[in-house]
């Protein structure tokens, strides 16, 4: 027994090194690095205090804000990674577009955008415009020590449908009407909100970001034959455009399109509650998977959580490397004890202190 590597220990100082950036180059890790979507937000009584009577996009603009909010998850579980405090719409209200964030409903726009001369609101992102995405960012890398920092942006087809749509859609159908009515002014439309994700990006990731999340909470309304033509070329636009670290690619109900999610340009492939995530990685071979712990089943009985948990760690080792998360974001009624306990689960899972061997370091 010659290697004394721990890797609960504290964390290294460099987070190229550490478990979560090593997960997501595909490397075998003794057990799952762990960090949740919605980490920050809602569930947790010291962001909400915060937060009190400040609205939610203007708190994303103030760094000081952002900073301590991005922290609170960090320091409450101890988890692998950080997710940046942000929103997927930041960017387009950046660039003028009327949008806000309602309590309990989303995004909602002034008036929504469906034709050829409503694209000229979404003019390119000028990185000044998000001087403040780049102020907390810096200041959080410096928080954060070894703990890696995820920044994220809102896939095309996500950003889209609440565009197209106004605001939140159970059916996306004007959305789905304007993609096969005018595919002209359907991908005009996308290629200008990729580019306006991919400068979101590139402000984080120059910032000091040590990975990206792609989030296309919506493509699952599609039929895999829509996304191949109509989505998967401004996806892959998008992820192409990040350079030098991981790129994560998450959709909710994509099962069906695994594959096109990959090809896209994921470094990485979320996974939702639906696909065991043996299943996936035989869909997606190679490929480091995140996933998949259904976030309803946070509020069951915890031998319930815990063996959701133990079964998600052992899928995952279908997987050349496996991020453990949920299958979507963190509930707002989620007790963070509960959350607590799934960190503390999983960071125990797969010998923990024996990592070396198990690493194959
Ligand atoms: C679809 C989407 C949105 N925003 C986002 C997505 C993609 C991920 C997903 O599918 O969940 C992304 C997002 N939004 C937020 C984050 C921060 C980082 C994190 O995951 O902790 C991230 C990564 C903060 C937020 N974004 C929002 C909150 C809640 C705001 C509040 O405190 O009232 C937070 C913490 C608001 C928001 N913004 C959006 C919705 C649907 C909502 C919830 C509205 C509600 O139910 O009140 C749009």
């Amino acid at each position: 027994m010659t290697v004394t590597y721990d890797e609960n220990a504290a964390a290294p100082a460099d987070p190229s090194d550490s478990l979560f950036a090593r997960a997501c180059r595909g490397e075998r890790t003794s057990r799952p690095p762990v960090w949740f979507m919605r980490q920050a937000g809602r569930s947790l009584p010291e962001y909400r205090r915060l937060r009190e009577g400040v609205p939610m996009l203007e708190s994303c603009t103030r760094p000081d804000m952002v900073t301590e909010i991005t922290l609170q998850p960090v320091r409450r579980y101890g988890v692998d990674a950080a997710i940046f405090y942000s929103d997927i719409v930041v960017p387009l209200r950046a660039v003028g577009v009327d949008v806000d964030v309602k309590p309990g409903v989303g995004p909602v726009l002034g008036r929504p955008i469906r034709s050829r001369a409503d694209l000229d609101l979404l003019r390119p992102l000028e990185p000044g415009e998000v001087s403040f995405v780049d102020e907390a960012v810096r200041a959080l890398v410096g928080e954060l020590g070894g703990t890696p920092l995820i920044g994220f942006a809102g896939a095309p087809f996500t950003l889209a449908s609440y565009l197209v749509e106004g605001g939140p859609s159970k059916h996306h159908e004007v959305t789905k009407a304007l993609m096969h009515s005018d595919p002209e002014l359907w991908h005009e439309l996308l290629s200008r909100v990729a580019g306006i994700s991919a400068m979101f990006l590139d402000v984080q990731v120059r910032a000091g970001a040590s990975a990206v999340q792609l989030f296309d909470s919506w493509a699952g309304a599609l039929s895999a034959a829509d996304y191949a033509k109509y989505v998967h070329p401004h996806s892959a636009e998008v992820l192409d455009s990040v350079i030098d670290v991981p790129r994560i690619h998450f959709g909710v109900g994509t099962s069906e399109f695994l594959p096109l999610m990959a090809s896209a340009g994921a470094d990485v492939v979320g996974v939702d509650w639906r696909l065991p995530l043996d299943e996936a990685a035989l869909r997606v071979p190679g490929k480091p998977l995140q996933g998949n712990l259904d976030p309803a089943l946070l509020g069951a009985d915890w031998p319930v959580v815990e063996r959701e948990v133990h079964r998600i760690v052992a899928e995952g080792r279908r997987a050349p490397a496996h991020i453990f998360n949920l299958g979507h974001g963190v509930l707002p009624a989620t007790d963070p004890g509960v959350l607590a306990r799934v960190v503390e689960t999983v960071q125990a899972a797969g010998g923990a202190g024996v990592a070396g061997a198990a690493a194959g370091a």
